[in-house]
């Protein structure tokens, strides 16, 4: 297959796997995104597909050839776009997007990437004269000029802040998918990769938890862990009989069997049409949202999205039910 396509890789420091059996493919002209929390192995495996690191068993294929450890970083057809551009500071804009390119080349491709990350006519600044945002536009810049087999994207907006991050999120999944290229980006932001990605891995302890498109990961997470990781959640005790469960927000459908967690996401929970009686402990706008904080008959705090105009506040009883049904994972024996 052309893309990328990692199969059982294994690597780690002094004996240690730190990637333990990761198997997955981005098709040509994807976008993946991996996702894990702090330590689960992101950097290592950015390091071991640039050729920075080796690999201790499986293998990488990248367009049709295999990347064992004797292919050096220079010749595996990869790009980097590190976490906060790492511009060259003493090239201009052009000098830096044309940096991997043979001089010949340069002027007219300089001109079309400059183009497609938005930045048409920047070419004769220094970086120190970019925004945050126009760097890293730069940086992806220069990482498609030699067209390579992959970009490798390392937390990309982490150094930007909220609303930036989302409208460079957008342009960046623009740009990639513009310029066909085949992409991997590593985040610990579940909100950036379910946001950004065609498909997404969830990575934990080094190992794959799950690997699916983004709304499979949210809707069916395959456990506990990943359902928490992806969003946030709203979960009792509970035990599953013929598709429903007894909670504090009254009898849910789900499915499963038997004693475990029951989940229910936040934009669930639906205020003022039915279902049982809570007290608003308080209201947080976030802008475009915000969230209620409601308190249930048995002393349980909750948290509901709500989109939209909010009617109530703190101190107000309000009904609230469950829109569809709720997750359920069973305990493991
Ligand atoms: N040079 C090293 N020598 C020994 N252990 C290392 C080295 N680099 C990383 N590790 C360990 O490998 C594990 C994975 O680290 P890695 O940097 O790949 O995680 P990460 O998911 O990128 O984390 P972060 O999001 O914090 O950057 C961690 O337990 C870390 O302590």
């Amino acid at each position: 297959m052309s893309g990328l396509s990692v199969k059982r890789l294994v690597a780690g420091y002094g004996g240690d796997p730190v990637l333990r059996e990761v198997d997955f493919e981005v098709p040509e002209g994807g976008l993946l995104a991996v996702l894990g929390p702090s330590g689960c192995g992101k950097t290592t495996l950015l390091r071991v597909l640039a050729g920075f690191h080796p690999v201790s068993s499986g293998e990488v294929w990248l367009g049709g050839r295999q990347l064992t450890s004797a292919v050096p970083p220079e010749q595996r057809g990869i790009g980097i776009v590190p976490q906060e551009g790492a511009l060259f500071p003493h090239l201009t804009v052009a000098g830096n997007v044309g940096f991997g390119l043979r001089r010949g080349d340069r002027g007219s491709r300089v001109e079309e990437l400059l183009d497609l990350v938005g930045l048409a006519g920047f070419g004769a600044r220094m970086p120190a004269e970019l925004s945050g945002g126009q760097a890293q536009r730069v940086a992806l810049a220069r990482a498609l000029a030699p067209r390579p087999g992959v970009v490798l994207l390392d937390e990309p907006f982490s150094a930007l802040d909220a609303g930036l991050r989302e409208e460079l999120r957008a342009d960046v999944r623009a740009t990639l998918k513009a310029a066909g290229a085949t992409a991997l980006l590593v985040t610990h932001d579940q909100e950036e990769a379910l946001g950004i990605a065609d498909h997404v891995v969830v990575l934990r302890d080094g190992a794959v938890a799950q690997f699916a498109r983004p709304q499979t990961i949210y809707t069916s997470p395959t456990d506990l862990g990943v359902a928490l990781f992806v969003g946030e959640a709203v979960t009792f005790p509970g035990v599953a009989r013929s598709g429903l469960v007894a909670t504090p927000l009254g009898e849910l459908r789900t499915s499963g069997d038997g004693p475990g967690t029951v989940l229910v996401r936040p934009e669930q929970l639906i205020l003022g049409s039915g279902g049982v009686m809570s007290t608003v402990d308080d209201v947080r706008f976030h802008g475009h949202d915000a969230t209620v904080l409601l308190r249930l008959a048995d002393g349980t705090q909750v948290r509901s999205r709500v989109q939209g105009r909010v009617e109530v506040r703190a101190g107000d009883s309000v009904s609230v039910s469950v829109d569809g049904p709720a997750l359920f994972f069973g305990d493991t024996p």
